[in-house]
């Protein structure tokens, strides 16, 4: 490209910049005014939070545009010229003509789309690099159909696509905002309503897609979206990091990113426990579960209730006690909210058989011609005023409080469970379907710690149980009558220190608080703003209805982690990415259809990635041997390039492992310099291994607490899923595939992580789809390029 055209763009460029430093500065402006209101009202202080929550925003928006503010430009047949970046900006001195397109408009879609085919209306396309504020290069692409050097392959913006897979990996996922291709500008373009599945191999962007779908949303849907926050959930907190800069390059912060396990507020659920317990309470039937459970604490005893009172016994017989549950229960209330009407059915019965047996005990003192006969009134000795006296001395009776709880207590989601789980009596009547050793698995000590697993059943619970919230609202009342006081103390003392001079009409005319306000309104003025962004409010309501939720790595969910979504969700305006060959979770997902049958039944929609952008065509080969040798159906994505390095394998002695391992690992990360190393072991020798490798990498690190910045990270293949590395090594292969029931799936994994270099080290057998690698040379070599860069345009 010539000089003169990238001095050119380096103009236009220069040009962009000076205008999104003017918008920063106006918008700083507005938020230094807007905080420099001095109104005290409460309306005044809500606007001027408003006002000042905007502006931080565009500010935010403003911030994060500077790096590739501008990449590219669209020249159209019919002598337009339109530039792409990161944001829209118009020209204040030009009629408000657009200066840059943000990536999301619909002008700026050819740019992802045209190709030499259909062409959208475009001569040429330019791919413009940047560093800094400084325009480095320029790649043109001609879309006429006869154009030699013409887009006519599949991929968009071809050189800059290679160069960014090629490029070395820093721990953390970039934004593709450059470089996205057509297949998944289709997905990010997608309709909003609706449940939409992407389903792809290992490495097709669907994380990438994802990500750019909720920024897509959020631009086109701003309003709306803004206000209900859209829900990111992703496999663990490790890939939530790893994932968590994008959004805020792309300038969105209206996004909540969150595991499953950190979707109940309040519980903390980090505790460990067996696979196998958490695929029994994955299960859809543990919705019946917790249902009967609760159903089960509310109880009629065999022998009815009786209570002890004022020094005498008083019974309920079975049937009154049925009653009183039943009519509950009618009521369709959740259990808590339920729960005061048992209560007063229960007191009022057992006042009136108080009042049946004093009148009784009276009567057999009295003479018989005074208690009534054919031809008498009955006797009444207690009339209704009486009753209530008995009710309420019932109620302030805690012995009688205690006995009536126990047939309908109070409950807390967690209490709920706990029971539960440390009674085998309590699991057996609750959860007849299981089998007992289904049930031991469930069978634990109070107090232990909450796990994931847990979560959507103290979600669902919540649900069952409800909140009886008249404590918090007479609270929130006596809250507001005692706000109401201190304005009117507030508003006496105003009054009391007005002028009372007569003659001095100038302060006479002076207004005070006290001639304006009465005390409610000064209360309600005064009540304290939220300051939360939505998205923290949204963390902190377990009933958060969010506006649109996207799921990563959805094929790890259990049956109860779709209920809580769902429930999250109940507009189903949902996009949910990832791949069934990859389930390694044993309560995962086996089939699309099977998971959302429950919700939409076959209402959503299913796209579909077939290229491989991350791992090179001599990994994919090899990796895609794995899901077909086990028998997981698959269709392995193609790869987009090849680097000619082609992965190896090397046996070690099983007592030698930590230390080949350790020089292994310092051998490749050597080999990738910049890049990075990762370690995939089976879980079961994640510490040993881990401890090994750090001895010898400085700055290795290892597990979920894992810094992704590392040189070299060591991971089971469960913490591994959705990561990438420049290098990967993979640990006792066959072990990894027999650990657990979705083993292979867990190898197929491991496999797929790697952008440049793989290599598996083991110490027995080998599944036999990987005993066909390449030997390791003994000078670490194993053919094709040392450090596995791209071979451009091959492979394809
Ligand atoms: N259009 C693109 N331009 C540049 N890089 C891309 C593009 N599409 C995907 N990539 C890169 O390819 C790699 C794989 O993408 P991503 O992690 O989104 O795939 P995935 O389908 O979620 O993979 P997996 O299922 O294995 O976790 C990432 O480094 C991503 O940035």
């Amino acid at each position: 490209m010539s000089r003169q055209e990238i001095d050119a763009e380096q103009r236009y460029v220069t040009r962009l910049y000076r205008r999104l430093d003017e918008l920063r500065k106006e918008e700083a402006d507005r938020l230094a005014q807007a905080l420099s209101q001095s109104g005290t009202g409460h309306q005044a202080l809500l606007e001027r939070d408003v006002t000042a929550a905007r502006c931080r925003e565009r500010i935010t928006r403003l911030d994060a545009a500077e790096n590739g503010l501008c990449f590219g430009r669209l020249d159209m047949a019919d002598g337009g010229r339109r530039y792409v970046g990161r944001l829209g900006m118009l020209d204040e001195d030009a009629d408000r003509e657009p200066l840059l397109i943000d990536w999301r408009a619909p002008a700026a879609r050819p740019f992802y789309t045209a190709t030499g085919i259909s062409p959208q209306g475009v001569r040429r396309r330019r791919h413009i690099r940047t560093g800094g504020r400084t325009v480095t290069g320029v790649q043109d692409e001609l879309l006429a159909p006869d154009a030699a050097d013409g887009a006519t392959g599949e991929l968009t913006g071809e050189a800059a696509l290679l160069a960014a897979l090629d490029a070395d990996r820093t721990g953390r996922m970039a934004d593709i905002v450059e470089t996205i291709q057509a297949e998944q500008d289709r997905v990010v373009r997608a309709p909003r309503a609706g449940v939409l599945v992407v389903q792809g191999g290992p490495g097709t962007g669907k994380t990438a897609v994802a990500l750019h779908r909720a920024a897509y949303l959020l631009y086109t849907h701003r309003e709306r979206l803004e206000r209900s926050v859209v829900l990111l959930v992703g496999p663990n907190p490790l890939f939530l990091r790893y994932v968590g800069e994008v959004l805020p390059s792309l300038g969105e912060t209206s996004v909540l990113p969150a595991t499953v396990a950190e979707l109940y507020p309040g519980v903390t659920a980090d505790g460990a426990e067996p696979p196998g317990a958490a695929e029994v309470k994955g299960r859809a039937v543990m919705a019946e579960v917790v249902a009967a459970a609760v159903r089960d604490r509310q109880e009629v005893p065999d022998g009815g209730l009786e209570v002890v009172h004022d020094g005498g016994t008083v019974r309920l017989e079975r049937d009154a006690c049925r009653w009183a549950r039943d009519r509950a229960r009618a009521t369709g209330l959740p259990h808590n909210p339920a729960r005061p009407l048992f209560v007063r059915l229960v007191t009022d019965l057992l006042a009136r058989r108080i009042a049946e047996q004093v009148t009784a005990s009276v009567l057999d003192g009295l003479p018989a011609e005074e208690t009534g006969g054919p031809a008498k009134e009955p006797v009444v000795l207690f009339d209704e005023d009486d009753v209530e006296d008995i009710r309420r001395e019932l109620r302030e009776d805690p012995g009688v409080r205690a006995a009536i709880d126990e047939l309908w207590p109070p409950l807390t989601p967690q209490r709920l469970l706990t029971d539960l789980y440390a009674s085998p009596g309590r699991l057996a009547s609750a959860a007849p379907g299981l089998t007992p050793a289904e049930r031991a698995l469930l069978l634990r000590d109070p107090g232990s710690p909450w796990t994931p697993a847990d979560v959507p059943l103290l979600d669902e619970a919540a649900e069952l149980l409800g909140e009886d919230d008249r404590a918090a609202r007479a609270a929130a009342e006596a809250e507001h009558r005692r706000r109401v006081a201190l304005a009117q103390e507030a508003l006496d003392i105003s009054y009391g220190s007005r002028s009372t001079d007569a003659d001095c009409e100038e302060e006479a005319e002076v207004l005070s608080a006290h001639d304006l306000l009465d005390a409610r309104r000064l209360a309600e003025r005064q009540r304290e703003a939220d300051h939360r962004t939505p998205a923290e409010r949204a963390a902190a309501d377990r009933t958060w209805a969010f506006g649109h939720v996207v799921v990563d790595e959805a094929q790890e969910l259990s049956a109860m982690d779709w209920r809580l979504l769902m429930r999250r969700c109940p507009s189903r305006s949902m996009t949910l990415v990832g791949d069934i060959a990859q389930t390694g979770s044993p309560a995962g997902a086996s089939s699309w259809q099977e998971v959302l049958e429950p919700y939409v039944g076959d209402r959503w929609r299913l796209e579909r990635l077939e290229v491989n952008y991350r791992t090179p065509a001599e990994i994919a080969e090899v990796a895609a041997g794995v899901p077909a040798a086990f028998g997981v159906p698959c269709d392995p994505p193609r790869a987009v390039r090849s680097t000619g390095t082609r992965p190896w394998r090397t046996r070690v002695a099983p007592g030698d492992l930590p230390a080949a391992l350790a020089a292994l690992a310092a051998e490749e990360a050597a080999a990738v310099g910049e890049g990075r190393l990762g370690v995939i072991v089976p879980a079961g020798r994640l510490e040993e291994l881990g401890r090994a490798v750090a001895e010898a990498v400085p700055g290795a690190e290892t597990g979920g607490d894992a810094r992704l910045e590392s040189p070299v990270v060591v991971l089971d293949p469960a913490r591994a899923k959705g990561l990438e590395f420049d290098s990967v090594l993979v640990v006792e292969p066959e072990r990894i595939a027999a650990d657990t029931p979705r083993g292979p799936n867990d190898l197929y994994v491991a496999l797929t992580r790697a952008t440049r270099r793989l290599g598996v080290v083991h110490t027995g057998g080998l599944p036999a789809v990987l005993a066909g690698l390449r030997p390791r040379r003994r000078d670490g070599r194993a053919g094709g390029r040392r450090d596995g860069r791209a071979d451009t345009g091959a492979g394809r």
